[in-house]
């Protein structure tokens, strides 16, 4: 791409960038706020805070706004014309509350993107970071996948993201927009400065669901223990998101380069450990770093849910010249240590949506 970045500095180590961060208060999207800042770049969020936490954004600009809101995107962009980069973190994520309201899935995460890419487009916004996911991989032999691997999206988060990602590519192909589709796998643990992490009080995800059942004192469900893996049960690929929030930075510093003459407007990078774990693993690890042991229960699959994958290839490395390099015991503690701090630091948040809806 001909454009240089819009830089708002210059130092000894390179240039710094001004990036809006949709989705800024969430937990992936604080996380890569907070890596940026680290690095001398300036995030400003944009938020609906219908997940997303306000505490999470204190020191930097915000703007509470949807990006399905073109009036609010245009004010964002009105008053940072300098905006050189945009991380786009704003989703609905759950995947079984997907199978339970497509409507708002699709609403939020395919239209209000859309409706978000045409102000960038108008504001002459062309570097677009998406995040995209994992679950997007259709299951194969060995649960091994890289980009090239075939999709198929077993639930309606995934084709969200599938769709936008196949909607953003037609896009670039007519434009001067870049997309680079970062595919999560399954992110754990916190800042490891406890700035931030996940927000939720009642996590749904599955090293969340056994800090609960640890706290309580009862036995974890695992969902199916009749998936094609090694013991039965879901395996998944999980990355430290403070891993995933490093890799946002290699790819914003990068973004050109990857984009120099010849490459495809659209590139997808997946990033995850390389390492396949499966539930029963993930008990047995989270066991091996707490006082008391979780046991386990068995429970019926859930809607939508699929065998796993884990990430395979080396376009990251090879790109961003990223690789994780926090282990599974890692992410495990530091997410021990956020579930602590974060009833402190945000306390209760069920009525949070209501409250904003209302
Ligand atoms: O109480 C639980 C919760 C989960 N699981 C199992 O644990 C595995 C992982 O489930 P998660 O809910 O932790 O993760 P998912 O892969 O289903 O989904 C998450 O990771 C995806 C990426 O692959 C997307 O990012 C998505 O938004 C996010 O919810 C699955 O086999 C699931 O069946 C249990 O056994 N018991």
């Amino acid at each position: 791409m001909a454009a240089s970045p819009v830089v708002v500095a210059v130092t000894r180590g390179g240039l710094l960038v001004k990036v809006l961060i949709a989705g800024g208060a969430g937990f992936i999207g604080s996380t890569v706020a907070s890596a940026l800042t680290d690095a001398g770049h300036t995030p400003v969020v944009l938020d609906n805070l219908v997940t997303g936490r306000r505490e999470f954004c204190r020191g930097r600009a915000f703007q509470l706004g949807d990006i399905g809101d073109a009036d609010a995107v245009d004010r964002m962009l009105r008053r940072h014309p300098d905006i050189g980069v945009v991380v786009h973190c704003a989703a609905l994520i759950a995947v079984p509350d997907s199978v339970a309201r497509p409507v708002d899935y699709y609403r939020a995460n395919v239209s209000a993107t859309l409706e978000f890419v045409d102000r960038l487009l108008a504001h002459g916004v062309h570097r677009l970071i998406f995040s995209s996911s994992a679950a997007i991989y259709a299951p194969g032999a060995g649960l091994g996948v890289d980009e090239t691997s075939p999709l198929e999206a077993g639930s309606p988060y995934a084709q969200t993201k599938l769709v936008v990602e196949r909607m953003l590519a037609d896009i670039a192909a007519s434009s001067p927009l870049r997309v680079l589709s970062l595919r999560y796998f399954n992110p754990i643990g916190a800042d490891p400065a406890m700035r931030t992490g996940l927000q939720t009080a009642v996590p749904s995800h599955a090293l969340g669901r056994l800090m609960l059942a640890h706290r309580a004192g009862v036995p974890f469900a695992v969902n199916g223990l009749d998936w094609p893996t090694r013991d039965g049960s879901g395996l998944r690929d999980y990355v430290h998101v403070w891993d995933l929030a490093v890799a946002h930075l290699r790819a914003l510093e990068r973004f050109d380069d990857i984009f120099a003459v010849g490459a495809a407007p659209h590139v997808a990078v997946n990033l995850g450990s390389g390492t396949g774990t499966t539930v029963l693993e993930l008990v047995a690890a989270f066991n091996a770093v707490v006082d008391r042991p979780v046991l386990v229960r068995e429970a019926p699959r859930r809607p939508g849910d699929a065998a796993g994958a884990y990430a395979r290839g080396r376009r990251a490395r090879e790109l961003l010249g990223w690789r994780a390099r926090r282990d599974l015991a890692t992410g495990i503690a530091d997410s021990l240590a956020w579930h602590d701090r974060r009833e402190r630091l945000l306390g209760d948040l069920a009525p949070r949506r209501r409250q904003l809806a209302g």
